[in-house]
């Protein structure tokens, strides 16, 4: 955590003295020249954007800009040609193994198509969001479960409005209930960062702004930083707190939703603009 200058806190006679260190004030994520070309071709060209505690930031732009390759680089699911990323005061770049799984620990992704199992009820899910930051590799089967876990899947499960459908199988719940069920996993896994990839686009107008409400809700009451790629820049503007919009593998636009205007839209939107050349 860095003390901030008095230039960024704008006083002048506390110059020589550490400021006080502002727990809301420091990026839960942080990513410095992210680069990333597949084939030769660059799809994410150097990018710096960090997320903190408490704000929920929305990734935009038109298809292939690069807004899933960014997440899936912070989750170790793409490996970056270069840059560094920061999880919660952690350097990924210098850790290896299992100080790196730890690391990584502290984010959580939730996808369009969700991750679950679907003969297995809610609460068997969640529990594996659990053991997912307990050490060893343990089994799904309930019969592993350490005491404690289950009381915790199930207070996570209350979190997100789906405490009474817990020993439902997952597979026989709507697409807006599964992607609750997701993010209560992420929350027992007790993830800071919480990556979202299209979380919405499969469910209707109703069961989306549920999600996006929950995702605020995660971020502005649970204190997480949430990142989500949206394709509806409208949800963005209800529910983000920031937006950051890419263009061909460049971020050209981060800064409050407020400030996004229809030009910039336009210009994230327009055809033949996504992909890097
Ligand atoms: N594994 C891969 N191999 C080759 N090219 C890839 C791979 N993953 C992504 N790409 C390419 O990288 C570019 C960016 O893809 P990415 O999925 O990050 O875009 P996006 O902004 O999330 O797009 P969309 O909105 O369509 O989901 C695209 O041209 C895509 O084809």
């Amino acid at each position: 955590m860095k003390a901030r200058t008095s230039h960024q806190t704008g006083t002048s006679c506390l110059a020589e003295m550490p400021a006080p260190l502002d727990p809301f004030d420091t990026p839960l994520l942080n990513v410095t020249r992210l680069t990333k070309q597949f084939s030769g071709r660059t799809v994410l060209d150097g990018i710096d954007f960090s997320v903190r505690a408490g704000e929920l930031v929305a990734f935009l732009g038109a298809n292939g800009s690069g807004k899933s390759t960014t997440l899936r680089c912070v989750m170790g699911l793409t490996e970056p040609d270069g840059g560094s990323i920061e999880l919660s005061g952690s350097d990924l770049s210098g850790l290896r193994g299992q100080h790196l799984l730890r690391a990584r620990r502290h984010a959580a992704m939730v996808f369009q198509k969700i991750h679950l199992v679907p003969r297995r009820s809610a609460l068997e899910n969640v529990c594996a969001g659990g053991l997912a930051r307990l050490s060893a590799a343990r089994s799904l089967s309930p019969a592993f479960f350490p005491k404690g876990l289950k009381e915790e899947a199930m207070a996570c499960l209350d979190r997100v409005g789906m405490a009474d459908r817990a020993l439902d199988r997952v597979g026989r719940l709507s697409g807006g209930q599964q992607q609750r069920v997701a993010l209560a996993r992420a929350l027992c896994q007790r993830a800071q960062v919480v990556l979202a990839d299209e979380p919405v686009s499969a469910l209707d107008p109703h069961a989306a702004e549920q999600v996006m409400s929950l995702l605020g809700d995660l971020a502005h009451r649970e204190n997480l930083a949430v990142a989500a790629v949206l394709h509806q820049p409208d949800l963005a503007l209800r529910h983000a707190d920031r937006a950051i919009g890419l263009l061909k593998g460049k971020i050209i636009f981060n800064d409050a939703v407020g400030n996004l205007t229809s030009d910039m839209q336009d210009l994230l939107y327009s055809p033949d603009r996504g992909e890097a050349a």
